[in-house]
């Protein structure tokens, strides 16, 4: 299971909670590229600029994707590359959790960890980067959820209730094989 969307969408936070109650095990690409690198996200971006983030990122992306069972939260940017959007579709459910921009902005202005924010006009960056990604996002969903107001234990809920429907309909095991 494949988190995707943008910066505030809650990647980190729902799937934490969904990983518990699938009983997987959860990993975070960004924690996952910091525990590789020996550096923070922040630290990354300032030596080896954006491009060397993505390089790192696409390693991390191709792992992780072929790591079996897991709840995998992704960083915001991960769509970009069309071969990383290529990794999460073939490999697992993606799901994009699909935010505002009003409701990132509020969620991210007072963290300073993502280095892109660190800006004088973060709410114009989060407003370009959103209709650059959006359609990224949902080229490569296989289930689409807006965030909005809801809380993170009534998203996972939701989520679950998703992706039952989800299994249900692409169930292609023959009636006589089930119970
Ligand atoms: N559904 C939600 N309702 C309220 N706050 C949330 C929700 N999801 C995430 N948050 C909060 O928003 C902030 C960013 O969430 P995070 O999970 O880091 O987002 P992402 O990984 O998508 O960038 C965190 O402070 C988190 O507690
Ligand atoms: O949107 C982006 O390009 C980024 C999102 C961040 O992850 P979150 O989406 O978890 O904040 C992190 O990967 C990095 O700061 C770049
Ligand atoms: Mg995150």
């Amino acid at each position: 299971m494949f988190l995707v969307g943008p910066m505030g969408a809650g990647k980190t936070t729902i799937g934490k909670l969904l990983a518990k109650q699938l009983g997987r095990t959860f990993v975070d690409s960004d924690w996952y590229i910091e525990s590789q690198t020996g550096a923070d996200i922040a630290w990354i971006f300032a030596k080896e600029g954006e491009a060397g983030f993505r390089e790192r990122e696409t390693r991390a992306i191709d792992e992780l994707t072929q790591a079996p069972q897991i709840v995998l939260a992704t960083g915001g940017g991960a769509v970009l590359a069309a071969e990383n959007r290529e990794f999460l579709r073939q490999r697992g459910i993606v799901v994009y959790l699909n935010a505002p921009v009003d409701v990132q902005m509020a969620r991210t202005s007072k963290d300073k960890s993502r280095p892109l924010l660190q800006q004088p006009n973060p709410r114009k960056i989060l407003q370009d980067l959103y209709s650059i990604r959006d359609p990224l996002y949902r080229q490569v969903a296989h289930i689409i959820m807006p965030t909005g107001h809801t809380y993170p234990r009534h998203m996972v809920s939701q989520l679950m209730q998703q992706l039952n429907a989800f299994f249900d309909c692409t169930d292609t095991t023959p009636k006589d094989n089930k119970e």
